[in-house]
């Protein structure tokens, strides 16, 4: 479990409490400013929130050395540069305080089809094969630990250069792996299209503070998400599913 408890962040989030399971992909949504990377910040452990507390696997993280935190916890900020020139395949496994199991290297190169980057530097690399290498970086760091119990995967805006087939390979792999039982994802993303039908459950931020967690089909029948976002969003089934989508409105055009 990795549990949020009254958390508060003056200035940048004011209220959020909520527990993330293994075995979950939880989209974390809100408009711009409403506290989502912030909220990730301080479930990276690298900040410390104003008052509440945050616990990982019944550990409160603040009292988790930075390497058993490391192999219960991976995180991708929204915003990472690659310092220097470097192979893909050594930003891979960069900064791991273990050694992965080949195999996991493997699934991942070829789930998020990295081999041809392998060799490449990463500073020429474009956008969307960087974040991909990154995500690839991160996903090899929970899949490898060897920690044996349930371990968290914070996504911040992680998918958002990929292409749709790598998105798609991604949340898969991702899925499989919470389906397997021993991850649980928090992945920001302000695609609701996507995050309505990839997720578990919606964590909803609006101005800092919590407005809702719970199944994404859920939360559209007690909060008026269109009103959250300022604009008009559109709900209902469509092949075989529900689904979600922006409404165009003429006016704007
Ligand atoms: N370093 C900082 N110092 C002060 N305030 C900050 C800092 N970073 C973010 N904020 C403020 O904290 C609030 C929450 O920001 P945060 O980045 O968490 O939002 P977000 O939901 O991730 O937004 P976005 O969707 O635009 O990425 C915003 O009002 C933002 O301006």
């Amino acid at each position: 479990m990795f549990e949020v408890r009254e958390v508060v962040w003056p200035r940048r989030l004011g209220h959020a409490d909520f527990c993330l399971r293994p075995g979950e992909l939880m989209a974390l949504v809100g408009p711009n400013g409403a506290g989502k990377s912030s909220l990730l910040a301080l479930m990276s452990g690298q900040y410390e929130a104003g008052s509440g507390e945050i616990r990982l696997n019944g550990q409160p993280l603040n009292r988790l050395e930075p390497v058993a935190q490391a192999q219960q916890r991976a995180w991708l900020p929204q915003r990472v540069t690659v310092p220097v020139s470097m192979p893909a395949a050594i930003l891979l496994t960069l900064g791991l305080p273990w050694q992965p199991a080949g195999a996991v290297v493997e699934e991942v190169v070829a789930l998020l089809e990295l081999e041809p980057l392998l060799q490449r530097d990463v500073l020429t690399l474009s956008g969307g094969e960087q974040q991909r290498c990154q995500l690839a970086r991160v996903m090899i760091q929970v899949a490898s630990s060897p920690f044996q119990g349930p371990r968290f995967l914070l996504l911040d805006e992680s998918l958002q250069a990929l292409d749709i087939r790598h998105q798609m390979r991604a949340l898969q792999g991702l899925r499989r792996w919470c389906r397997a039982g021993w991850l649980g994802v928090l992945w920001v993303s302000h695609d609701l299209g996507l995050a309505y039908e990839a997720a578990d459950r919606w964590l909803l931020l609006q101005q800092g503070r919590q407005q809702g967690v719970a199944p994404p089909a859920t939360l559209a029948q007690a909060i008026d998400l269109s009103e959250v976002f300022g604009w008009p969003l559109q709900q209902a089934e469509c092949g075989g599913r529900q689904r979600l989508w922006p409404q165009w409105e003429t006016r704007h055009d």
